[in-house]
C-alpha cells in the first residue's frame, strides 16, 4: 500500500530517475525531509527461476516504441549503465561541418569532484589509461573494468592489432570483481535486472535514500502542476494526483527531474494565467534546444555459428570522437550494445534474417551529436505540445562515422552489416537548458529555474548539449551538485529540518495557490 500523502515536506523531488533519484539521496543524506514521487509504479525484482533470463526485455513492460518510460528509477531500470563523463572539449563550443555545439556555463573541471562522487555512488568499473579522450581525473575508477568474455576478448585483440585503442566502457554494474550480485549475462542493457545488480537510479540512489529515514517515496503518484507563493516568484509546493484525486502539498524547495519532455511540459502547464509564458520562460527558451545523440548501428559479424547467450556491452572505440587528420570536426563514438532481441519488433518478413545476423554480430552504435539550436525543440499550444522540431541530426559527421566504424572492422577482418538508415535521436537533452542569461535559457547554472526561488531542475532537460557519449553520469553529477547547492543555501537560512508539520495530511485540493 502507498503511504498516505504528507502535507508538506522540506524538500519535493518530482521523478526517481537519474536526475530526481540522485538528487533525492543526496538531500536526505544531508538531513532534509524529502518527499520522492514518480508516476510510475516499482518493477518487481522476483529473482529468475533456473534457466529463466535474468533480465526482462523493456518492450515486455513497454510494447510500444517511443512511449514514455515511467516507473520508480526511471530509464535506468532499463539502461544500459554506460556511465560516461564528458569530454573536457564538450563543455565548451564546438564547431561542426553541419553547426556548433553551444558551450556550457560551467566547466568540465567544476563538475569534476560531482563525476567522481557519481561513478562511486553507482559503481562504476572501468580503466581510463585505453581511452586517447578520456578527461583529466582526481582519481581512479572506483573499480576495475568488468572483464571481457573471451569472445569479445578475441575481437578486442584484432581490433587492437590494427593500431586502433579498444576502451572498457565504463559500466555501473555491481560485478566487484566476481564478488558482487552480478553474473554478467546476456540480458542487461535494454532490460530491467531481477537481481539489482545492475546501479539503476532505484537499486543506487532511490533505496539508500528511503534508508537514511528522511525521504519518503510516492510511487505512482503524478505531479499536475507547481505551485507558486503569493509573490509568484518562489515555488511553495506542487499539486498531486493519485487515482482519481488530487492534493496539495507544501514544500520549501520544488526540484522538477521528470526527463525530457515532462519537466518542460509541467513548466509550462504551471503557469499562473493562460496568457503568462511558462516558468522560467520569459526568454522564450522554454522546450528549445533540444539536442541529443545522433545514432545508429551497425553488425560486424564475429561468429560463423550463433554466438549464444553473451555480454557483448564491453567495448568502446572512442578514437574519433574529436575527429582525425581526415576529419577536422568531431565525430563521435562506436561502442558495443547489450543483446537485446530488437529482432522482435521488425516486420515479420525481415526478422528471420535480423535474428540470423544479430546471433552471429555484435550489435554496435554509433553516436555523434545531434546539434541543439534554438528552433529545435517542444512548441506548445496552450498546455498542450503541439508539435516538436528536431534537433539538427548532424548528418555528416553521422555519416562520416558510419563508414569510418565499417573501415576500423573491416581491418580487423570482420565483415560489417551497416543498415542505411536514418539517425534516431537517442539520449535526449535540453529543452530546460541551464545557462546565465534568461533569454536563452530556463534554469540558471546553479539549475534554478530563472524567476522563481527555490524552483529546480535537475535532470536530462538542463543539458546544453549532450557531447557523444553517454549523458546518465553527467545527469547524476550535475544532480549531486545542485542537491549541494539546495543544502548550503538552506542551511544559511536555518530551513533544513523544520518541514511543516509532515505528520499532517496532505490537503485534497480546491485551491491552486500554495502558502
Ligand atoms: C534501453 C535504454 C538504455 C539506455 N542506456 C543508457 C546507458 O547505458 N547509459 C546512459 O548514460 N544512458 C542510457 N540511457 C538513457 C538514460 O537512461 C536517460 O538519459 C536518463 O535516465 C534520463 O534521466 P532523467 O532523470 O532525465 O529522466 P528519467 O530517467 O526518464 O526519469 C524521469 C522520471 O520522472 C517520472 N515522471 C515524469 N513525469 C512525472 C510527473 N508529472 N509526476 C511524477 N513523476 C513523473 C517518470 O516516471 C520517470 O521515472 C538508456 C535509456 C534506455 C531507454
Amino acid at each position: 500500500m502507498e503511504p498516505d500523502i504528507p502535507g508538506s515536506c522540506d524538500v519535493l523531488v518530482i521523478g526517481s530517475g537519474a536526475g530526481g533519484g540522485t538528487i533525492a539521496l543526496r538531500l536526505a543524506q544531508g538531513g532534509a525531509k524529502v518527499l520522492l514521487v514518480d508516476s510510475g509504479g516499482q518493477l518487481a525484482s522476483t529473482p529468475p527461476g533456473p534457466g529463466e533470463p535474468i533480465g526482462t526485455y523493456i518492450r515486455q513492460a513497454y510494447p510500444k516504441r517511443g512511449s514514455a518510460v515511467s516507473q520508480v528509477g526511471g530509464q535506468t531500470k532499463f539502461y544500459g549503465g554506460a556511465l560516461y563523463r564528458l569530454r573536457e572539449r564538450d563543455f565548451g563550443e564546438l564547431a561542426f561541418a553541419n553547426g556548433v555545439s553551444p558551450g556550457w556555463p560551467i566547466t568540465y573541471r567544476t563538475l569534476e569532484p560531482y563525476y567522481a562522487a557519481a561513478e562511486r555512488l553507482y559503481g562504476v568499473h572501468g580503466d581510463g589509461a585505453s581511452d586517447p579522450t578520456e578527461p583529466r581525473r582526481s582519481g581512479a575508477y572506483p573499480y576495475p573494468p568488468v572483464p571481457y568474455p573471451p569472445e569479445i576478448d578475441d575481437v578486442r585483440r584484432r581490433l587492437s592489432a590494427t593500431g586502433v585503442p579498444v576502451t572498457p566502457i565504463p559500466r555501473g554494474l555491481d560485478v566487484r570483481e566476481g564478488r558482487g550480485a552480478c553474473r554478467v549475462c546476456s540480458t542487461c542493457d535494454g532490460h530491467h535486472c531481477r537481481l539489482d545488480a545492475k546501479l539503476d537510479a532505484e537499486i543506487a540512489a532511490v533505496r539508500p535514500a528511503l534508508a537514511t529515514g528522511n525521504a519518503t517515496l510516492l510511487a505512482g503518484t503524478s505531479c499536475t502542476r507547481i505551485l507558486l507563493d503569493r509573490s509568484g516568484k518562489r515555488a511553495g509546493g506542487a499539486i498531486l494526483q493519485r487515482g482519481a484525486v488530487e492534493y496539495s502539498v507544501g514544500a520549501e524547495t520544488v526540484v522538477l527531474a521528470c526527463g525530457v519532455p515532462r519537466t518542460a511540459q509541467l513548466l509550462q502547464r504551471s503557469r499562473a494565467r493562460e496568457s503568462d509564458p511558462g516558468l522560467g520562460n520569459a526568454g522564450g527558451a522554454l522546450g528549445r534546444y533540444l539536442g541529443g545523440h545522433s545514432a545508429g548501428v551497425l553488425f560486424p559479424l564475429i561468429g560463423r555459428q550463433s554466438l549464444g547467450s553473451l555480454h557483448t556491452k564491453s567495448f568502446a572505440l572512442n578514437h574519433l570522437y574529436f575527429g582525425d587528420d581526415d576529419w577536422p570536426y568531431p565525430l563521435g563514438v562506436i561502442q558495443t550494445a547489450g543483446q537485446m532481441p530488437f529482432w522482435s519488433e521488425l516486420p515479420p518478413g525481415t526478422r528471420t534474417a535480423a535474428r540470423f545476423v544479430a546471433g552471429r554480430a555484435l550489435t554496435c552504435f554509433h553516436m555523434s551529436e545531434a546539434l541543439p539550436g534554438r528552433n529545435s525543440g517542444l512548441f506548445f499550444d496552450g498546455d498542450r505540445i503541439s508539435h516538436r522540431i528536431e534537433p539538427e541530426m548532424n548528418h555528416s559527421a553521422f555519416n562520416q562515422l558510419r563508414r569510418r566504424a565499417v573501415r576500423v572492422f573491416s581491418a580487423a577482418g570482420y565483415l560489417t552489416i551497416a543498415p542505411p538508415r536514418r539517425p534516431a535521436l537517442w539520449h535526449q537533452t535540453g529543452t530546460a537548458r541551464m545557462g546565465e542569461d534568461a533569454a536563452m535559457s530556463v534554469v540558471s547554472p546553479d539549475l534554478e529555474v530563472h524567476g522563481v526561488k527555490n524552483l529546480f531542475v535537475a535532470d536530462a532537460s538542463v543539458l546544453p548539449s549532450a557531447g557523444a557519449v553517454n549523458t546518465s553520469l553527467t545527469i547524476m553529477a550535475l544532480a549531486l551538485r545542485c542537491g549541494d547547492h539546495i543544502l548550503g543555501q538552506r542551511t544559511c537560512g536555518g530551513a533544513i529540518g523544520k518541514a511543516r508539520a509532515a505528520s499532517s495530511p496532505a490537503r485534497r485540493c480546491s485551491s491552486y495557490t500554495a502558502g
